[in-house]
Formats: C-alpha cells, structure tokens, sequence
C-alpha cells in the first residue's frame, strides 16, 4: 500500500513492530511465552489463553447464515457467563487487547493479533494477518464445543463454522499445543494437583505447553500424553481422544512424523480462524511490511517555526550504521535535508524479522527540525546507504494545511483549554475539528468531532498560517485534529492530551 494510509499504517505497525523500539501495546502482556497477568507459577499462560478466546470467539460462526465469528462478541458479559464459555481466560484476554484498540484497530482485530503474537513469538509459524474486522454490537448466538459432548456433535460444529473433520482434528490439535484444563472451571476434567508451580491446578495439553510444537501429536501417538482431554479420568470429557482418533489417527500419525507439516496446516488453519467473520465483514488485504516506514510524523507551529519531527523504520536489517537522510520538498520549489540517527531497533514474529530506526535530529537536540512556514512541507522521501527510498517516485505525502500550534493551552488546568489550530492560509479547508477519542458503552473507539468555527477575523500566527480556535471542557480523553481540505479528511496521527498544554495566563 501506499503510505500514509491511516488505518493500514496503524495495523501494519501493530503487526511487525513487536518487540523493542516502538513495540505495540500489546506486547507489553507478552514478555515472555510464560507470563501470566496474575502471577508466576500459576501453570497457565497470556498466550495460551489469546488463543482460546480467539477461537471461541470465532466458534460462533454460522457459515450458512453468515452469522457470528471473530467479531469480539467474547468481550460481552452475557457471552463470558455462558457455560461453553468457562473459566477467567476471556476476561484476561479482553482486557490485554483493550491496550491495542484505537479508532482503526478494532477489539475484534485486537483479539486476532493477540492469537497471532501469541502462537508467532512462541515457537509457532508465521500467519498471515489482515485487518478490518468489526466489533459485533451483541452477544452471538452459542455454540463453542464443549468436552462432553459426542464426536457427532464436534463434526457438526465445526461444519457449522466452516471446518471439514481433518481440519478439525487438526485444528484442536493445533490450539492444544498450547494451555491445557483448569481444575476450578472444570472441576469433573482435573482434580487438584498440589503443585507448587501450578497453583491454578491445570493439566496440559503437552509437556511443553508455552510453546508451539507437534508434541501433542507425538505424545498422544506414543501413547505418552497426559491431555486431559484424551487420558483423563472421566471418559464422557475425553473429547481430544475422540476427535484425535476419529480418522484412525491418520491425521495426528502425520504431525507427529513431522513438524513442518503440523507447522503449516495450524499457519493455515489459524489464518482461516481469525479470518472466520460475519458476511458483510471485509477484511484488508494481508498486511505485509512496508520496506521504508515514515513514522511519528509530527508537525506543530510554534510562532514562526514550523517544527517537524519524523522517524523511519527500515526492515528486516540490525545494522544501526546505516547512512540515513531525510529529503524533503516544499511549497515553493525548495528542498530539504536532514541527516538522521539511529534510535533503536525492534523486532516482531518470534524474532523472524528486524528493523532499525532512524530520527531526525536538529543540532543536538533529538527529534524536531525548524522549517519556514512559508516554504513548508509537501513530501518526504529517504536516502538510505546512497539509495532514494520514494515509494517509486511517489513521495511521501505529508499534509501541512493544518496542525497544532504551541499557543494552545490550559484555561483552568485540568478543567478547560483551548486548542489554538495553525491553518495554512490559501489551503481550501472546509472545515478545521478536533476528534475527541473515546469509548462507547460497547468498548469501541468512537470519534466524536467537534467543529471549530472559522475565525470571524483572521488571526495571524506568521506570515503562512492563521489561528483557528476551540474550548474544549473534557480534559480527560485525547484528542488528534481533523481537518477537511480539497473534500478529504485527514487527521493527525498525533494524539493530543490537554492537560499537558501550558496555562492561558502565563
Ligand atoms: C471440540 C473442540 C474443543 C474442545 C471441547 C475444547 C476444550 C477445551 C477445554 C475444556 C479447555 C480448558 C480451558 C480451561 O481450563 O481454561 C481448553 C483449553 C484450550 N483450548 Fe480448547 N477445545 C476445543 C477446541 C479448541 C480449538 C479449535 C482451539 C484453538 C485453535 C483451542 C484452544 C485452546 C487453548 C489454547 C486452551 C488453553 C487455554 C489455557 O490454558 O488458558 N481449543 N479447551
């Protein structure tokens, strides 16, 4: 795609900045395969409990009417309370994703990259990610399979959500590497185990149960398992051994040969679990890296200077000695230079892929360069170890037509401020607001915009720009600027928070 693209930038971000510089939110309930919001030694895991909501969430799907699938309706009480839907891992896993829903990221793709994360840093394959998905605004109708009932029934609800009997063998097996049966939810599954470094009483699924491996094909074909579900000791719950075997093992005999193999079909399979959405839902293209990423992209006026601030990630490389400068075009035939430095380098996949990140210095001072409003700025593009990185000749398009100016401040602090807007003069803006980010009462982002009226005389900044102002009296949610210039919306992707701005009286 071609950068900037609001919702693609944010996804893509989301998707390959993991680890490191720039990680995504989300990574933050993710140090380690290990790791579990409430404590060490507890036998279960975030990852492991990312995947079951995904799947549950999805396990509504009805591909006959299009109803149900990953559309985050796990999030509502309602769904949460159902029996099918056991034990704390759904709450947990909801409010993690929370951390990484935005106006473009929907808690449905939240829970998907969650899954994603989980399975790729833990030893899994890569899966194709897309985004789009759309928060469903009610609890779906059940039907999450549950251990206790027949093999007939588990065939047929995975043909209800759109899996023939081998890809539900070899579904199951691929979520069962991870996680395994709590006593607490499933008290007739798992006696207490009084174990010290599982105090939460669960019996897993594999011997390596963080991980991501064919073990519980090759344990459960040597006839060593301990799934709980295939060995346990009540044979009405055993339905891994039911669903493993009722291929005469044929499927299970092939992940056990061979890793790979168990590899790709779960990379497979899981891709078709997220993607499972309601009809109507269109999901993006597969979200691929971009090679040269602009990023933190700032532009804020302060009295006669325009002030811009901007990052570049470069993937898949470790060299932090690359030779990077930004160039830069303006309105009035001009050009510009800046030579950047390396600020950090991030990861995502499991480690697969890196990228190394560069910003723009001015002097000694990290991340602002001092440009004339007048001459402005129109595009970017990025000379990397001698070679011009334009997005093929296009540029990088920057909006200058309207951005924050330093003057906006706090009218009684923590109370009331003013936004002060720079808007370019001669730019067609037909409307200059403010987007104030905040939660409906079903958890999604909503924008609300707030108009600002265009000033009744203009009120000069500098010679390019004009003041437009706003009150705002909700101090607590962060706000980007929007503005509608030539009949196109753009926003900032810079978040503002009032009660960061300097009071009005000094
Ligand atoms: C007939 C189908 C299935 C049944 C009856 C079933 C049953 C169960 C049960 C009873 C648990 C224990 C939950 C707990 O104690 O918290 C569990 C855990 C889990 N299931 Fe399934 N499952 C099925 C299919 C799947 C599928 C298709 C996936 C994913 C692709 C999956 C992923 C998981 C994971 C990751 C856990 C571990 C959760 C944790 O340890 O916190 N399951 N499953």
């Amino acid at each position: 795609y071609i950068w900037p693209s609001p919702q693609l930038d944010e996804l893509e971000s989301a998707r390959f900045d993991q680890k490191g510089s720039n990680a995504n939110a989300l990574s933050g309930f993710l140090p380690s395969c290990d790791s579990f919001v409430f404590g060490a030694n507890t036998g279960r895991s975030n990852a492991a409990d990312w995947i079951r909501t995904a799947y549950h969430d999805m396990a509504t799907h009805n591909s006959t009417d299009g109803t149900g699938g990953l559309d985050a309706s796990i999030r509502f009480a309602e769904e949460q309370a159902r029996a099918e839907n056991a034990g704390d891992g759904f709450a947990n896993t909801m409010t993690a994703v929370g951390v990484q829903v935005s106006r473009y990221i929907s808690n449905a793709d939240g829970l998907a990259l969650a899954a994603v994360m989980a399975i790729e840093n833990c030893g899994g394959p890569e899966i194709p990610f897309r985004g789009g998905r759309i928060d469903a605004t009610e609890p779906n109708a059940p039907g999450v399979p549950e251990p206790e009932q027949d093999l007939d029934s588990h065939i047929a609800a995975f043909a209800r959500q759109g899996f023939t009997q081998t890809e539900m063998i070899s579904l199951v097996a691929c979520g069962h590497t991870f996680g395994g049966v709590q006593h607490d939810p499933f008290p007739d599954i798992v006696n207490v185990l009084n174990d010290t470094t599982d105090t939460e009483d669960v019996a897993h699924f594999d011997s390596t149960f963080v991980t991501f491996d064919n073990n519980v094909a090759t344990e459960y074909i040597s006839g060593t398992t301990q799934n709980p579900l295939v060995v346990g000791f009540n044979d009405t719950t055993n339905s891994d051994k039911r669903i493993f075997g009722s291929d005469g093992n044929i499927t299970m005999l092939s992940f056990s040969n061979s890793p790979a193999l168990f590899a790709s079909t779960c990379a497979d399979l899981f891709a078709r679990m997220i993607d499972t959405v309601p009809s109507g839902v269109v999901l993006t293209d597969v979200i691929t890296p971009l090679p040269v990423k602009p990023s933190d992209v700032v532009l804020t006026m302060n009295g006669d200077v325009l002030e811009l601030s901007a990052s570049v990630r470069l993937w898949n490389t470790t060299d932090t000695t690359s030779s990077v400068s930004m160039l830069w075009k303006d309105h009035i035939g001009g050009t510009g230079n800046n030579t950047m430095r390396f600020s950090g380098l991030s990861s995502s996949t499991g480690g697969k892929y890196s990228a190394a990140w560069y910003s723009v210095f001015s002097g000694t001072i990290a991340n602002f360069l001092s440009l004339d409003p007048t001459a402005g700025i129109t595009s970017m593009s990025f000379l990397v170890d001698g070679q011009l990185e334009d997005q093929n000749g296009l540029g990088f398009a920057i909006q200058d037509g309207f951005m924050l100016s330093k003057t906006s401040c706090q009218i009684e602090p923590f109370v009331s401020a003013r936004f002060d807007v720079a808007v370019r003069n001669g730019v067609n803006a037909t409307r200059v607001y403010l987007e104030q980010i905040t939660t409906d009462t079903l958890q999604r982002v909503v924008v609300v915009e707030i108009d600002i009226p265009p000033p009744s005389q203009p009120v000069a900044i500098n010679s390019a720009y004009s003041l437009w102002s706003v009150n705002v009296t909700n101090p607590n949610v962060p706000y980007a600027i929007g503005a509608e210039i030539d009949g196109i919306k753009y926003s900032t992707t810079a978040l503002y928070i009032v009660t960061g701005f300097p009071s009005c009286s000094t």
